[in-house]
């Protein structure tokens, strides 16, 4: 009876919900409101039954019917999807200020301690003053170069346990070594301490990094559908991930800040947290003790889930393409070993030289931007763009991993073809629309000397120390270049990749 009673609303409600559009169609008519071009909607859904969960294939395929600016309804949220490079210069360039704030979504704002950190956090003053504190003490030039030693200490680690591999003839997980790799570095650069010394668990580690992109990246039910989408989130103990997710990291930070704190700690050299603890230090000194230990942690949580992943994804991809395009591969190689010599290693030092390398990042870029429809924005007030109106509070999402497969921009989309970047202007700054794997405008990535660095040293040596074979049995068409499901902040390869190394010198 009970039961009875509380489905009997159900009708009642969509009946409701269908008046209430029909009221909202009539008005916006009035109002002459040009909304941009879409597929139909069904009540309460909108157009969420048509998107799988590779969103991005999704509205690419979407935006061939329906144009380059496309509005879809995510249940109760309106979604403007840019598929064009001329479409994200207008939305990233000539309105970027009208579109440069963030969606406060639930799980975002639980992990970045309510809105603290730079990546999540709404256009303001607070983001304002993170974003200038993170690129110019954090990650300038200078900066990231101060870390060399760092990187190339752990890329040194990182060969030689390879050069093992290679020794027994044992087959690698690239994928899984990339990742600890990054998060060797990442951690020992932000935190200052090596977590393989510590009690947390590495695997574990690798799942809170990927569970902090997806709860981050998510909308919760109760956010598409207002009223009753939280018996969904109830159900499926979204609250509860939002909750574990949180206390790891928080628990990570914490210790790490406590470790800075002991007296008499012994530090080669300044490291992220440092930086930070004396920002925290000289505010209080001057009476504007704004910056808090959560302020810290939210800088912290933005290089754990922005820093660990991205790099890694984008060498593993690399080495996708490169062990399918066997030429390509040995152009490269060839490229490296010429520019080095038999010095043994590469290091930062020879890296300007390696243009061909520099051309088969941008490539790799271009077809596996990391995060493929860089992270979702919100406008703050109402634009025009190709003549359709776009309203506060909508959210915009740029398909740059679409733009970077047109055709009518690159010449064979889909061919793996470093060499279209040979005498070409085109870069990943910001400044080419067709080409946005950092983004651009005001919330452009600052992590992009890290990033990039970080990936050339990497595959530079992974180049000249070896050769590439594929596992026994294994044909070069059989490597799997499907992308993971889910709903993230990034996007990976779906199956690990598999390769032999054989030591090259
Ligand atoms: C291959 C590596 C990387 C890629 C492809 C990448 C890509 C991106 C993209 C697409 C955005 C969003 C830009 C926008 O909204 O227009 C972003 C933002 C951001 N990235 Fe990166 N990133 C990478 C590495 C890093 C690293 C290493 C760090 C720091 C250690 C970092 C820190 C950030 C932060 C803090 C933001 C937020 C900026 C803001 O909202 O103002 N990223 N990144």
């Amino acid at each position: 009876m009970a039961l009875y009673a509380s489905t009997i609303w159900i009708p009642v409600l969509l009946l409701l919900f269908l008046l209430l559009i029909v009221k909202r169609k009539k008005e916006d008519r009035k109002q002459n409101k040009q909304l941009p071009p879409g597929p139909p909607k069904l009540p309460i859904l909108g157009n969420l039954h048509q998107l799988g969960e590779l969103l991005h294939q999704s509205y690419w395929k979407l935006s061939k019917k329906y144009g380059p600016v496309m509005l879809l309804q995510l249940g109760n949220i309106p979604n403007v999807v840019i598929s064009s490079a001329e479409a994200a210069r207008e939305v990233l360039k000539v309105n970027d200020l009208a579109c440069c704030s963030r969606p406060q979504l639930a799980g975002a704002g639980r992990l970045s301690y309510n809105y603290l950190d730079v990546g999540l956090t709404p256009y303001g003053d607070h983001w304002r003053n993170m974003k200038k504190l993170i690129v110019l003490q954090l990650f300038s030039l200078k900066r990231v170069q101060s870390f060399r030693s760092l990187r190339e200490e752990e890329v040194e680690l990182f060969i030689s346990s390879i050069s093992n591999s290679a020794a027994s003839e044992t087959p690698i997980n690239l994928t899984e070594k990339l990742f600890s790799l990054t998060a060797n570095i990442t951690v020992r650069m932000s935190f200052g301490f090596d977590y393989r010394g510590t009690n947390f668990d590495r695997d574990r580690f690798h799942e809170v990094v990927h569970d902090g992109e997806a709860v981050a990246g998510s909308f919760s039910k109760s956010e598409l559908f207002p009223y009753f989408g939280w018996v969904f989130d109830w159900i499926t103990s979204h609250h509860a991930r939002t909750e574990r997710v949180f206390h790891e990291l928080d628990t990570f930070f914490e210790y790490a800040i406590n470790d800075h704190l002991k007296p008499g700690r012994n530090k080669e050299k300044d490291d992220v947290i440092d930086v930070l603890l004396r920002i925290k230090e000289e505010q209080a000194e001057t009476g504007m003790a704004k910056f808090t230990n959560d302020n810290i942690k939210g800088v912290l949580l933005n290089l754990f889930l922005a820093g660990v992943d991205t790099s890694a994804i984008t060498v593993n991809w690399a080495m996708a393409e490169l062990s399918r395009n066997p030429s390509v591969m040995k152009k490269a190689q060839d490229e490296v070993r010429n520019v080095v010599g038999k010095k043994g290693r590469i290091t930062e030092g020879d890296l300007d030289q390696l243009e061909y390398l520099k051309m088969v990042i941008k490539e790799t870029f271009r077809l596996h931007p990391a995060a493929p429809l860089l992270l979702p924005r919100e406008t703050i007030s109402h634009f025009k763009i190709n003549g359709y109106d776009i309203y506060p509070k909508t959210l915009i999402q740029v398909n740059a991993w679409a733009i970077g497969r047109d055709p009518k921009y690159w010449k064979d989309p889909e061919q793996f073809f470093p060499e279209r970047f040979a005498d070409s202007d085109i870069d990943f700054k910001g400044q080419n629309f067709e080409f946005l794997p950092f983004g651009a405008g005001r919330r452009i990535c600052p992590g992009i000397h890290m990033a990039t660095i970080t990936v050339e040293i990497v595959l530079a040596n992974l180049l000249y120390c070896f050769d590439w074979k594929l596992p026994d049995g294994m044909k070069r068409e059989d490597i799997d270049m499907e992308e993971q499901p889910g709903i993230s902040l990034t996007v990976s390869k779906k199956t690990p990749l598999n390769l032999l190394p054989v030591e090259h010198f």
